[in-house]
């Protein structure tokens, strides 16, 4: 479906229609980064840039709420049956996507200010489930390759399923999905990519509504070192006020912070971009079980989160760090004292719980990094953890440098890929590596000290003894071969 779109200059005489003020800023084209919020005057400390009725947020309270003013709505909602927020609110502006077509004369479905808020958003996003097959190959190496991939699987259930359970209202069928003459219909996969990346990449975490939509707001861009923040005041309206240390002159650009800690993958992911000026380098990599760990089943199945690494560098301090709760898991067996036993609860139901050295630690499971110094040879768990750490950071740095080079991806048309796609994937594979190279030797210092550690060497002396024993003993029962 052609998105329908409204020239940026409606903007204000929507607002003003909405009963949403900005009297000190105005909206306007920023160069490289879409629309943005200008400074149109002098800013005064606390006095509100913007100023955004409640009944304008869209979260899933509004949601329910449009759902009792709009019976078909409702019945959309209950087919579709809910599942999260975000999924609600997507569901919600697919209708006003439809709504707001030219092509729309349905008998379904309300307008209200979403319907034309809806045209002033942008027509794409530079998130990489909207890139082309092409251009997603070149995040191949990085830590977005799997993400990436597992989202636009779960996009495509996920639109499957919406459109499986529409299907079965008659009069939804007709409106989210005729078919132009094109092939396309009305409420295509791609609104809904379109539609989870706008929602991804505008939306607020409010103190009192939570997860929301905000008109206008959302037209602010992100900087490190943002001069104003969001809030909601006594009225429940969503305000943007300035921050009290910062000066921002006429003309001048108003940003907010998207997050100061989010790793570059996360930004690019969510929000299409990365900021240079970040100074925290991130990443967060999946880890995968021992596969001959006996114990890699019950182990996944009480960890309960996703086995993860987690590595970071503060450039500022050049403080290095790293944390993966399932490694430590990973490295611990049943001779170390680890133990899974199934208990029956007093309504007749079996748990799996988790033991270390006879105690119940299922509730304790993301923290063997503190557990394991109940054991002989805390050190000796320590450097395997480090080696696993050390060993899946230095798998995915080969995987990362041997893409580097565009000859080594199966792009079918190099010049179809779009310049700020290359860009972007090249400057998180370089953030990456470079994160990941910095980890890599660090832990190589800390692998040094540990094997240096007085208790593992003797552990690992007294172990090789018991194994050229075993093999003595061994030898000596072998039989003699006369051939
Ligand atoms: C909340 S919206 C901000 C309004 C948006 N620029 C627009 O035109 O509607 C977030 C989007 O703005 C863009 N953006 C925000 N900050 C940016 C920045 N510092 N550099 C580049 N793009 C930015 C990204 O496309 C991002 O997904």
């Amino acid at each position: 479906m052609a998105q329908p779109g409204l020239p940026i200059a409606a903007l204000p005489a929507w607002a003003l229609l909405n009963g949403i003020t900005f009297p000190r800023v105005k909206i306007a084209n920023i160069e490289g980064k879409g629309f943005g919020v200008v400074s149109d005057g002098e800013l005064e400390p606390e006095v509100p840039l913007m100023t955004v009725p409640n009944n304008l947020v869209l979260n899933v309270q509004a949601v329910d709420e449009y759902a009792k003013e709009d019976k078909n709505f409702k019945q959309l909602l209950d087919a579709v049956e809910h599942h999260s927020a975000r999924r609600d609110i997507l569901l919600f502006l697919l209708v006003q996507l439809v709504l707001a077509s030219k092509a729309h004369q349905a008998p379904v479905g309300v307008s209200n200010p979403w319907t034309e808020y809806i045209k002033f958003l942008p027509k794409t996003v530079l998130v990489p489930t909207l890139w082309t097959e092409d251009e997603r190959l070149l995040l191949r190496g990085t830590s977005l390759e799997s993400a990436v991939n597992a989202k636009m699987t779960a996009l495509t259930a996920e639109f499957d399923a919406v459109r499986e359970a529409a299907s079965s209202l008659p009069s939804w069928n007709d409106v989210l999905w005729p078919y132009n003459e094109d092939g396309n219909s009305s409420a295509s996969l791609r609104s809904w990519i379109l539609l989870d990346a706008l929602y991804r990449s505008r939306v607020l975490e409010l103190p009192k509504s939570g997860e929301s939509m905000v008109p206008c707001i959302d037209m602010i861009n992100h900087s490190t070192n943002a001069s104003a923040y969001y809030d909601e005041n006594t009225k429940d309206e969503v305000i943007l006020l300035p921050r009290p240390d910062s000066k921002v002159s006429s003309g001048e650009e108003v940003t907010i912070s998207y997050g100061d800690a989010k790793p570059a993958a996360e930004m690019l992911f969510s929000y299409g971009f990365i900021d240079p000026q970040a100074t925290v380098e991130s990443l967060v990599l999946p880890l995968e079980p021992f596969e001959d760990d006996p114990l890699e089943k019950a182990k996944l199945f009480a960890f309960k989160d996703l086995p993860k690494v987690h590595v970071a560098h503060n450039q500022g301090s050049s403080a290095v760090s790293w944390n993966s709760p399932f490694a430590y898991l990973m490295c611990v067996n049943e001779e170390d004292g680890l133990d899974f036993r199934v208990l029956q609860d007093s309504e007749g139901g079996r748990q799996l719980r988790v033991f270390w050295r006879e105690e119940d630690v299922t509730d304790r499971i993301g923290d063997f990094e503190t557990l394991i110094q109940s054991h002989e040879v805390p050190t000796l768990i320590k450097l395997r953890v480090v080696t696993v750490v050390q060993e899946r950071l230095q798998q995915q740095l080969e995987r990362a440098q041997s893409f580097a080079d565009l000859s080594s991806l199966p792009i079918g048309d190099v010049d179809s890929l779009r310049d700020e796609c290359r860009q972007a994937a090249s400057l998180l594979r370089s953030i990456e590596t470079g994160l990941l190279e910095v980890v890599i030797e660090d832990l190589e210092k800390e692998r040094h000290m540990l094997l240096a550690d007085e208790n593992v060497v003797a552990y690992l002396g007294s172990m090789e003894t018991a194994e050229s024993e075993l093999i003595g003993e061994e030898a000596s029962n072998e039989p003699e071969d006369f051939s």
